[in-house]
């Protein structure tokens, strides 16, 4: 898989190539390119943005400067994103969708926007996604990048060390994950729920889901009723 990144600060991606994604580039599991927009601007002050149309706060980036860097960088097989607060959910599910393209490319805007016109002339020719990685607001994208970039690679075959922790990942049941133990014990007079150093692996999943019931219903109950029809079975319902 190939990711390039377009934004005015491109330092902020450099977290990009540390610890486990940084492994996966050295690995040749993916490779990543971070482009500074303004390598696109064509005037002495290297504008990016400018004043919105019908007024308001704040300034709305050119078409121009984003239309010129996306004919660049995208390719035949590009996925474009763009983080927004106004866009779709990213999901589990949708990092899932995500790590089976060949080609993602992430426009970084700031938060008054990308001029309109530039999402719409690039859906033109390929994918486009407006994407929210959740109800508040930032000051740019490159932060939601790093985010959705760090859920999607870690998705990749080969990125993670033990493959089993993608699969049972939080969300991959539909469920939140329940409470985890290491050693020791007892620690500050809190123990290990006994179950959990039983040996009895029935015993210790059913404690598992039940646990994952109990808080995806204390914390997110919207979850339960998304869950595919048939999830749940009688023990389940009697929590
Ligand atoms: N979820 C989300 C995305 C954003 C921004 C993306 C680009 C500028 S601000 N804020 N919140």
């Amino acid at each position: 898989m190939r990711l390039d990144v377009v934004t005015i600060f491109p330092e902020y991606l450099d977290p990009l190539r540390a610890a486990l994604l940084g492994r996966a580039i050295d690995r040749g599991l993916i490779e990543i390119g971070v482009h500074d927009l303004r390598d696109w601007t064509h005037d002495v002050h290297r504008a990016v943005d400018d004043a919105p149309y019908g007024g308001g706060p704040g300034m709305v980036m050119k078409p121009q400067v984003w239309g010129d860097a996306l004919d660049d960088v995208c390719g035949e097989r590009t996925r474009l994103v763009v983080p927004t607060p106004a866009g779709r959910p990213f999901t589990q599910e949708l990092a899932h969708e995500y790590a089976a393209e060949q080609h993602l490319v992430f426009a970084c805007g700031r938060y008054e926007g990308i001029d309109q016109r530039v999402i719409d002339d690039a859906a033109r020719r390929m994918p486009v996604d407006e994407v929210s990685i959740g109800d508040y607001v930032l000051v740019g994208g490159e932060a939601a990048v790093l985010v959705m970039v760090e859920a999607v690679v870690r998705l990749l075959p080969g990125v993670l060390g033990n493959a089993r922790s993608a699969e049972e990942d939080s969300f991959s049941d539909g469920l939140l994950e329940g409470p985890s133990y290491t050693r020791p014990e007892v620690w500050r007079e809190l123990a290990v729920p006994e179950v959990l150093r039983s040996g009895n692996h029935a015993l210790i999943d059913r404690w598992r889901r039940d646990r994952a019931l109990e808080r995806t219903a204390e914390r997110r109950p919207e979850l339960l009723s998304r869950l595919p029809e048939g999830s749940l079975d009688k023990h389940d319902l009697a929590l």
